[in-house]
């Protein structure tokens, strides 16, 4: 028995890091997945073992169900239907995680590896939506539940993870990998609506992805410390959406919008950056009040011009024109965060000679660049001739994708 889920990738436009602190964000979701395929074993193949392979990487990590089961013995096993993952529940899941050998290069695997643990032992525990005990008539389902808890025996499984993203750059790795994983194990799970009974990749209804959004906002959680859920949104839902405290409007490009991904291949940190900014924002509360509310309008503003109907042939130099320059304000913005890098100033300064104009999109401090490419083609072959050789091109469109491209998907 065995399910494929994938979910894209996504480049902010507009609003990295503003948007943990309140202010508007625009992102969309990009044609680069990350797939998970989870495969329940027959009796025959059965070893009793929880494996995860990470294809990309080679790596294979592997806990014996019984194993899992005496480490979690001593964990409220109802604390996986809390808003956040306790304290006491992650420590247990952290000695699972230490006791598996990460090659000393590839540390930052180990939040992710612990993601994929929580969102096993909890999903496959329950399945049910994590904010339902904010519901008081289900805090006596949940007594009920710790009782039921007692008689949870995990199943055995393989679940193997490819990505055509590159990890730890910008482009929503960690959030891609959240919602395979959560709809993998969703759609095993028998206390959820998520129907994959029919043939080929399929779209969810809007009760099915916000459940699936919450648990993978779980795990980026367990990645990322203080997520402000874009990143997972972005994922789950596709598209292009305005993301502001936690809230979503979905909306489409009226015309389509060319970026230029650039790989500065140098690798950081998403959890790191976000405190850094953080520990800014304590450091001068005023002035980076201001900063985050002039993003705010920034994201606002382009959402406005991003939406509003096509201009016709004379008027799209003006519309581009518009989006480049509250790009680079938003780039001097992050600029004022922290969150640049030598390297992504090397990417603005490279594009600024061909008058293109770029901006760090994620959480910055190397990673990956877009860069607007504008109607004239020519520009964009002379740009892409003088620099292949120099960075690693992710071409992408902004069309809305269509639809058997839409969101994670599920395959039976
Ligand atoms: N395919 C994958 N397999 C295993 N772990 C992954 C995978 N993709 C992402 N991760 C986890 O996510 C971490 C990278 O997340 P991080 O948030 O730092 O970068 P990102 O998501 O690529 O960038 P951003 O958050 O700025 O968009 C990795 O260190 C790993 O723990
Ligand atoms: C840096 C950040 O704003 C975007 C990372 O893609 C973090 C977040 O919103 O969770
Ligand atoms: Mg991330």
């Amino acid at each position: 028995m065995e399910v494929t889920a994938r979910a894209p990738g996504k480049i902010i436009l507009s609003g990295e890091h503003g948007v943990v602190h309140g202010s508007t964000a625009v992102a969309s979701s990009i044609g680069l997945y990350t797939s998970v395929t989870i495969h329940f074993p027959s009796q025959n193949e059965n070893d009793g073992n929880l494996k995860l392979r990470l294809r990309d990487l080679s790596l294979e990590f592997s806990w014996s169900i019984s194993h899992i089961q005496e480490c979690l013995k001593e964990s409220n096993k109802a604390d996986c239907l809390k808003p956040s993952a306790p304290a006491a529940y992650l420590s247990n899941l952290q000695a699972l995680v230490e006791e598996q050998h990460i090659p000393e290069a590839k540390f930052g695997l180990a939040s992710g590896i612990k993601a994929f643990l929580w969102l096993y032992t909890c999903i496959q525990g329950y399945g049910f939506p994590v904010c339902l005990l904010l519901d008081p008539l289900s805090l006596i389902l949940a007594e009920f539940l710790q009782l039921v808890s007692l008689f949870i025996r995990y199943k055995p499984a393989t679940v193997s993870v490819s990505s055509e993203l590159p990890m730890s750059s910008g482009l929503g790795s960690s959030a891609a990998y959240c919602v395979a994983l959560s709809a993998a194990f969703l759609s095993f799970s028998s206390a959820t609506k998520l129907d994959v009974g029919k043939q080929g990749w399929q779209e969810f209804e809007d009760d099915e992805l916000k459940l699936l959004n919450g648990w993978a906002f779980e795990g980026e959680k367990i990645i990322h410390g203080k997520p402000s859920g874009i990143d997972n949104t972005a994922s789950t839902y596709g598209n292009m959406i305005k993301f502001k405290s936690g809230n979503l409007t979905p909306f489409t490009s009226s015309l389509p919008l060319r970026m230029l991904i650039t790989n500065t291949k140098v690798g950081r940190n998403t959890k790191a950056l976000v405190a850094g900014v953080s520990e800014r924002t304590k450091r001068h509360y005023e002035a980076m009040a201001c900063v985050f509310s002039a993003v705010d309008s920034i994201s606002t503003e382009l959402s406005e011009i991003i939406k509003a109907p096509a201009p016709n042939d004379i008027a799209i130099t003006e519309f581009e024109e518009k989006i480049e320059e509250l790009m680079e304000m938003n780039q001097g913005l992050l600029q004022c965060m922290g969150v640049s890098h030598a390297s992504i100033e090397t990417v603005l300064r490279t594009t600024l000679k061909y008058k293109l104009t770029s901006k760090l999109t994620g959480a910055g401090g190397g990673g990956c660049v877009i860069t607007l490419l504008p109607t004239c083609i020519l520009e964009l072959i002379f740009f892409i001739w003088i620099h292949f050789n120099l960075y690693h091109y992710l071409p992408f469109s902004l069309n809305p994708p269509s639809n058997g491209e839409k969101l994670s998907h599920f395959d039976r």
